[in-house]
């Protein structure tokens, strides 16, 4: 996780922190729209339509009621009961008819079920002993459920709708107690459609509420055009069958789900009220429309509003995390700089925020210390190089100088003498190399000690040197040997002119610590011609051969070695 995290830049970071509080807060708003708006808007409409259901079960029992009392009015009328006539029953029949319009006929049938009197005269003299409303009418006040119209379908005046009707009949007693007739009130069902039409709204309508009657086994008598006289079966249709009220979320015939508020008319063990189910159904999308229309434009709006916090969250992270980059490039500009020896670039100042204010300040204070160290330490660096340049130069010196006398030892002589050659060759003096080696230093050696010894060596040098040209070289091979090498010679005799005012100045008595003395020294003397092979072994050896010579031939004289073979093949020339 921290790994995956490191690949990605701060300010993207934080845009992603905000898309996804941005995210679940708009989804925590929906769910709580969903719980309770959609909820509430739920029990909202199972109530209304609970309610609506109450209304039309009420306006039902009422008309249902108003009939019962009606045929108990009519069958208690002198008018009715004692009528001779059946023009003076007509008339009341009429009169009554004319208080409320739905009933569509009324009419009384004496015993053997034979129409007397009936309004607008209709089936007067006809035989409805086989009606049910006659048959049940007799035992009592009775309401009979809806049903078509048999006889009356075609002496009604015609309609768009056939006649249904419900009937209510009650026997009608002689003032002797006995049967008399059967009055009966056929109440037109267009009543119930008025009613239903009264309290379905044009909002209700709207919004798909319908209100369907239907009879307990199960037939629709009032609804929807395609569910008319169509037998359905539901669980709202059920519980209101049971007795029950209420309202339930069910779904219906045809696949669609509604909420359906239920109740019943009428009253079991009632014969004069008729018990059916009061349905009012709403489409369940178009109940909860305000809902998800509020669902739908919060959604709609948190979105827009979860956008701009996005954007304005990106600007602010991006301006958050400019400090911060601006900070990592300087430090990788400094890396980079550490990485290549140059000098280290400053921190800049950063002011974006106090933490990277605090941030970049102690950059820039660990930067500004590393690049004081570096320079201490550069400082350092060239201050020991040159304290090493310089020992070195020192021990270079040493290496090539004689302790003892502090004259240029072998090895200084030796890197002295090419170029002795090249400069003899390229002119037209000759060199010459003049080997010296004491006479009688052991004995001093001996005698006075060591001490003596090295002191007599340092004067010998020393007068050696003072001998000769500042130009010319005087060495200290070992022991007693020196070397002395004169250049630029104006003529080969100078050589030897030279060797021997040495001799004579080495002759000269030494004042040592403790005694006097007095050497001797055999010197062998070799040119070295400008047309000679630059061959410093072979000079050399030839200097030394005439040292010896010397010293063969007695000591404290000075020998010429002989010219080179190939000089004196050259030149004709023999020493
Ligand atoms: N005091 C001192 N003695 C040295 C030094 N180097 C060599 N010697 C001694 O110098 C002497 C040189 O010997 P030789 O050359 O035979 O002495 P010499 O008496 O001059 O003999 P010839 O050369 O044959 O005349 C030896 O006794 C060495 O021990 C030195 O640096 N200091």
């Amino acid at each position: 996780m921290q790994g995956l995290l490191c690949k990605f830049r701060l300010s993207t970071l934080m845009t992603l922190a905000v898309c996804i509080t941005v995210a679940l807060t708009v989804a925590l708003q929906l769910a709580v729209v969903n719980h309770f708006a959609v909820r509430q808007a739920n029990a909202e409409a199972e109530l209304r339509l609970q309610q609506l259901s109450w209304q039309m079960r009420d306006a039902l029992n009422r008309v249902v009621d108003q009939a019962v009392g009606d045929a108990r009015l009519l069958a208690a009328l002198p008018s009715v009961r004692q009528a001779r006539n059946p023009a003076v029953a007509r008339v009341t029949l009429e009169s009554l008819q004319q208080t409320f319009p739905d009933y569509a006929w009324i009419g009384m049938a004496d015993n053997s079920g034979k129409v007397v009197a009936s309004t607008m005269g209709l089936l007067e003299g006809n035989d409805v002993s086989m009606r049910p409303w006659f048959q049940v009418g007799r035992d009592g006040v009775r309401a009979t459920d809806y049903h078509p119209a048999l006889l009356l379908e075609k002496l009604m005046p015609q309609r768009p709708d056939p006649w249904r009707f419900v009937d209510v009949s009650t026997p009608v007693f002689s003032q002797e107690g006995e049967l008399f007739a059967v009055l009966g009130l056929h109440l037109s069902w267009e009543w119930a459609r008025r009613q239903a039409q009264m309290l379905l709204t044009p909002a209700l309508r709207e919004y798909g509420a319908e209100i369907l009657v239907v009879r307990a086994d199960g037939t629709v008598m009032l609804g929807p055009q395609e569910l008319v006289e169509q037998k359905i079966d539901t669980a709202s249709l059920r519980r209101a069958n049971m007795g029950d009220t209420g309202a339930l979320r069910e779904a219906w015939p045809g696949g669609r789900t509604y909420l359906t508020g239920f109740s019943q008319t009428g009253h079991a063990g009632n014969p004069a009220t008729l018990q059916w189910s009061v349905l009012v159904r709403q489409d369940e999308e178009k109940a909860l429309q305000g809902a998800s229309e509020l669902k739908r434009r919060m959604l709609a709006w948190s979105t827009l509003l979860g956008l701009l916090l996005v954007l304005a969250a990106a600007l602010l992270a991006r301006r958050l995390a400019q400090p911060m980059a601006q900070l990592g490039q300087a430090i990788e500009r400094v890396t980079e700089a550490t990485a290549s020896g140059k000098d280290l670039p400053p921190i800049p100042q950063i002011s974006g925020f106090h933490e990277a204010n605090m941030l970049s300040g102690t950059m820039r204070d660990l930067v500004s210390s590393e690049a004081q160290y570096r320079r201490a330490l550069q400082q350092m660096n060239e201050h020991l190089e040159t304290a090493v340049a310089e020992r070195t130069a020192e021990l270079n010196a040493l290496l090539l100088r004689d302790v003892l006398t502090g004259l240029p030892n072998r090895r200084a002589l030796m890197e002295a003498l090419p170029e002795t050659m090249a400069r003899a060759s390229r002119s037209t003096m000759p060199a010459a190399l003049l080997f010296i080696d004491m006479d009688g230093f052991k004995a001093v050696n001996d005698t006075h000690g060591h001490e003596e010894g090295d002191e007599l060596l340092r004067q010998f040098g020393a007068r050696l040197a003072a001998a000769v040209r500042k130009t010319d070289l005087v060495a200290r091979l070992a022991g007693d040997e020196f070397v002395v090498v004169l250049e630029m010679l104006a003529s080969p005799g100078d050589a030897e002119d030279t060797a021997r005012k040495l001799l004579a100045c080495i002759r000269e008595p030494y004042t040592l610590r403790t005694t006097d003395v007095t050497v001797g020294a055999s010197i062998g003397v070799a040119l070295f011609a400008p047309a000679d092979k630059p061959d410093l072994d072979a000079w050399l050896a030839r200097a030394d051969h005439a040292m010896y010579a010397a010293k063969r031939d007695g000591k404290n004289a000075v020998r010429l070695a002989a010219v080179p073979v190939w000089h004196a093949a050259v030149t004709g020339t023999v020493s």
